[in-house]
């Protein structure tokens, strides 16, 4: 779906789905793509690179980028705030690239109303009960976040007829093709 010049695609679905890792594959078959990076207030997780998987940013840092109005979107997430930087997807589709979001569901939606035409994607697990072997799995968030997320889960997972298209999870590269299908 085309914006004024460049296409814009929101991933969203829930924390754990793979939607990460999914996305790395793309970008590394499609390194023309611009694939936004998020400020965020939580800790950077080990291996994490500041600017690269996301800008670091204290709670003061991602207020006033809120009050300066820099941020295309943003919410808070498990006890956490995330957010896109304008600009940069601004410029982006102005050049006429292929702008990737990786985004939760409430930026998802303020998306929809700044951006319409922007190709709105839900990537669902195969189950629950997958979704959360692959966040313990992943041994990156505490008990009290992975029971956070596994709530925010069961909301996202209700709201999935809200995208455009969705593509559920289960072979990775099944759902790479499903992705390549939509954007390319
Ligand atoms: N198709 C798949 N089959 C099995 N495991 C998978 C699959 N896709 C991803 N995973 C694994 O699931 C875990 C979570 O993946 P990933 O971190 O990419 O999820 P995410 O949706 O980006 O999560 P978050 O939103 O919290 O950043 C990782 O350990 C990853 O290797
Ligand atoms: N609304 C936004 N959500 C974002 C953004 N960047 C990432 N996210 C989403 O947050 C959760 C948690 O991410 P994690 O890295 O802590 O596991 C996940 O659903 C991301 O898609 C953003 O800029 N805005």
């Amino acid at each position: 779906m085309s914006t004024t010049s460049g296409k814009l695609v929101v991933i969203t679905g829930p924390s754990g789905v793979g939607k990460g890792t999914l996305l790395r594959k793309f970008l590394a078959k499609y390194p023309d793509t611009y694939f936004s990076v998020s400020a965020t207030t939580r800790a950077p997780r080990p291996g994490e690179i500041d600017g690269q998987d996301y800008y670091f940013v204290s709670t003061e840092k991602f207020q006033a980028m809120i009050q300066a109005n820099e941020l295309l979107e943003w919410a808070e997430f498990a006890g956490n705030f995330y957010g896109t930087p304008r600009d940069p997807v601004v410029t982006q589709v102005a050049a006429s690239r292929l702008v990737i979001l990786e985004i939760e569901l409430a930026g998802a939606r303020q998306v929809r109303t700044t951006y319409p035409q922007a190709c709105q994607i839900f990537i669902a697990p195969p189950s629950l009960a997958e979704l959360e072997r692959r966040i313990r799995l992943r041994g990156q968030d505490s008990e009290p976040a992975i029971s956070r997320r596994l709530e925010r889960a069961k909301i996202e997972l209700e709201a999935a007829h809200e995208f455009d298209y969705q593509i559920i999870n289960e072979d990775l590269d099944v759902a790479l093709r499903g992705l390549e299908g939509i954007v390319c």
